[in-house]
């Protein structure tokens, strides 16, 4: 014990020259009621299971098992309540009120009190809701409490594992923004390991990452999580699937029992209820979105528009022109090949980049800093942002190629319609995968109003499009690349795969490529099978899938699904290895996974990411 108070306060003046009085004062601070329905209740009143002082548990208005969606709880701060008046640090006040925020989010609010409590919790809310300082709040002043308590210590007390580098350090910005007192990291792959082995040496309150990268710091001896008393997981779904679950395990693994774990996001898959049985005690479940209702944020208006494969690339200049109104504009492709291709051929008419996994890590930063400044406005993107990101102003999301799943498709199309704004999404199609729009529709609970068709004459599709083929060759038919579920290739149930799935039940993936949506390649994804590797990528991988016919010659590659017998059902090249990965089989081509982190290439390949 004495070492551990000599070991926080010898840290704490390296750390920062904290003066003794500042300590004691922050020491004193004073939890107000939260509102009026908060009236009897103090929060940190007693010592929490963790060490924290957390409320003497009157059963409020918020803290329920189960917290279903209520209308008006879409992410309007005009209802919400005062940050002021809550009791939190003032330094978490002021911070916020810089940055605009004065009032709580209903997510937030939902999540305030059960997380001040120590509840282990799943929160899910639509996109762009607010779910980082839903989780971010309670943390920071816990921290804050903590440290004014027990003096700073070297190892990090809170954990936040997010899928994406870029999600990642966003979410950390997001922290040291609100609390610029504590001491936050971002550790990822692509990036020297060395500076941030040397930040983790000097002392963190708060450090958010992505699994490989922590794994790794982990195997150095450089990061220590023996202090954890929260860990997050920010899009959760995600984080469990396949490729991923593995790491955060062994993450969690290296973590004190006693911690208080948080789950977060948009979507909830019912797969992902039973599987984090295995890492929360008794959670509460706070669901702002319920099965039911429509599960896109309010503003966001939905388009379709069919199209015909070979002239696709065609039709979105003027989709962008009509659509963006001069705002931004994310393009979402299905591999990073594809993203290439296609911002190259853009941005003969358009401003526009590409941002995928393959792409450096410190390019990765340039372009999309150039995006968020407003240097381009058209981004054509992997799937790589489609979690998480928060750029401002993206009034347009156009699915260039329908998503695996409609927990893709309703991340990607939640890049626009942020914080109560308005925004379009459009999903591209071509006749043969009208089913899918429809499956899209019943399991997001949307509509979709169908615009008029987009004449493109060959000229302009060699002009703008540049993809009918010549230049880049052919890219239709059969493409040699993996094709992917989304990394449900386990889970609860029977482990069936193939086949259409019903909504509700562990259905997922709309298998991908060629008729993503059709036939076998609309998959259950496995959700029940572990055994096996095959099994675990969600069913047979034999044979090529085709294609979606791509750019290029008007093939379609084994793109009528059905009955296709090229059957593959492996995982998204775009997360995984490279764009010549011949599907599941190529997992381990060595290239950088791009996404999560960089270590091992073998391991990256085993990723979603
Ligand atoms: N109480 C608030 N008042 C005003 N703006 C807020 C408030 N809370 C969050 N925001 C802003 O709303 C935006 C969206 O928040 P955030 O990125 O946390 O959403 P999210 O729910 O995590 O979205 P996603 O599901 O896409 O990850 C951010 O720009 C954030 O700063």
């Amino acid at each position: 014990m004495l070492t551990t108070i000599l070991r926080r306060t010898c840290s704490t003046l390296s750390r920062r020259v904290f003066p003794a009085a500042i300590i004691c004062a922050s020491a004193s601070h004073d939890f107000r009621p939260l509102s009026a329905t908060f009236n009897s209740r103090t929060f940190h009143s007693k010592p929490g299971p963790l060490n924290f002082r957390s409320s003497s548990c009157h059963r409020a208005e918020y803290a329920v098992d189960d917290i279903p969606y209520e209308e008006g709880t879409r992410g309007n701060a005009d209802e919400g309540l005062e940050i002021a008046k809550l009791g939190i640090s003032q330094d978490i006040v002021s911070a916020l009120a810089k940055k605009g925020i004065t009032k709580l989010f209903p997510i937030q609010r939902a999540v305030l009190e059960p997380a001040m409590q120590g509840r282990d919790m799943i929160g899910r809310a639509r996109t762009g809701t607010g779910k980082t300082l839903a989780f971010g709040i309670p943390i920071m002043d816990k921290i804050i409490q903590f440290n004014a308590k027990h003096g700073r210590g070297r190892d990090p007390l809170a954990l936040v594992l997010a899928p994406t580098r870029e999600l990642a350090r966003q979410v950390e910005k997001e922290f040291y923004e609100s609390a610029p007192n504590l001491d936050t990291i971002c550790v990822y792959g692509g990036t020297p390991i060395s500076r941030q082995m040397s930040q983790l040496d000097y002392g963190v309150d708060i450090a958010v990452g992505t699994p490989g990268r922590i794994i790794d710091l982990l195997n150095r001896g450089a990061l220590n999580l023996k202090d954890v008393k929260f860990v997050v997981l920010d899009e959760a779904d995600q984080m469990l699937q396949v490729g991923f679950q593995e790491d955060v395990e062994k993450i969690l693994e290296r973590l004190p029992p006693k911690r208080q774990t948080l789950m977060f996001s948009a979507t909830m898959p019912s797969w992902i209820k039973q599987i984090t049985r295995n890492y929360l005690k008794d959670p509460v479940t706070i669901d702002l979105v319920g099965d039911s209702d429509q599960k896109l944020a309010d503003g966001i208006s939905l388009y379709s528009i069919a199209t015909d494969m070979y002239v696709k690339a065609g039709i979105l200049a003027p989709l962008i022109t009509e659509h963006a109104k001069g705002g931004k504009c994310i393009v979402f492709t299905q591999t990073k090949r594809d993203a290439d291709r296609l911002s190259y051929t853009m941005a003969k008419s358009v401003q526009c980049e590409a941002l995928h996994g393959d792409i450096s890590q410190a390019q990765r930063e340039r372009t999309l800093a150039g995006f968020r400044n407003g240097h381009f406005n058209v981004l054509v993107a992997t799937d790589v942002a489609s979690r998480g990101l928060d750029i401002p102003n993206v009034d347009l999301v156009i699915h260039y190629d329908l998503p695996n799943n409609s927990e893709i498709f309703v991340h990607r199309s939640g890049r626009t319609g942020r914080a109560g704004k308005k925004g379009s999404a459009i999903l591209v199609y071509t006749e043969d995968q009208s089913r899918a729009v429809r499956l899209i529709e019943r399991d997001v609970g949307c509509r979709f109003t169908e615009l008029p068709r987009i004449a493109v004459d060959s000229a302009s599709v060699d002009t703008f499009g540049g993809m009918g083929g010549g230049r880049f060759g052919s890219f239709g038919g059969t493409r040699d690349r993996g094709y992917s579920d989304s990394g449900f290739g386990r889970g609860p149930g029977s482990g069936r795969s193939g086949g259409y799935s019903n909504s509700g039940s562990g259905r997922s993936s709309f298998g991908n490529s060629g008729e993503r949506f059709g036939g076998q390649n609309y998959n259950r994804s496995g959700f029940g099978n572990s055994s096996g590797e095959m099994s675990r990528y969600g069913g047979p991988s034999s044979g090529r899938f085709g294609s979606s016919g791509g750019f290029g010659s008007g093939q379609s590659g084994s793109r009528s699904g059905g009955s296709s017998s090229g059957f593959k059902f492996s995982r998204s090249d775009d997360f995984g290895g490279s764009d010549r990965s011949g599907g599941f089989g190529n997992r381990g081509s060595g290239q950088p996974s791009g996404f999560g982190d960089s270590r091992g290439s073998s391991h990256n390949n085993r990723r979603p990411f």
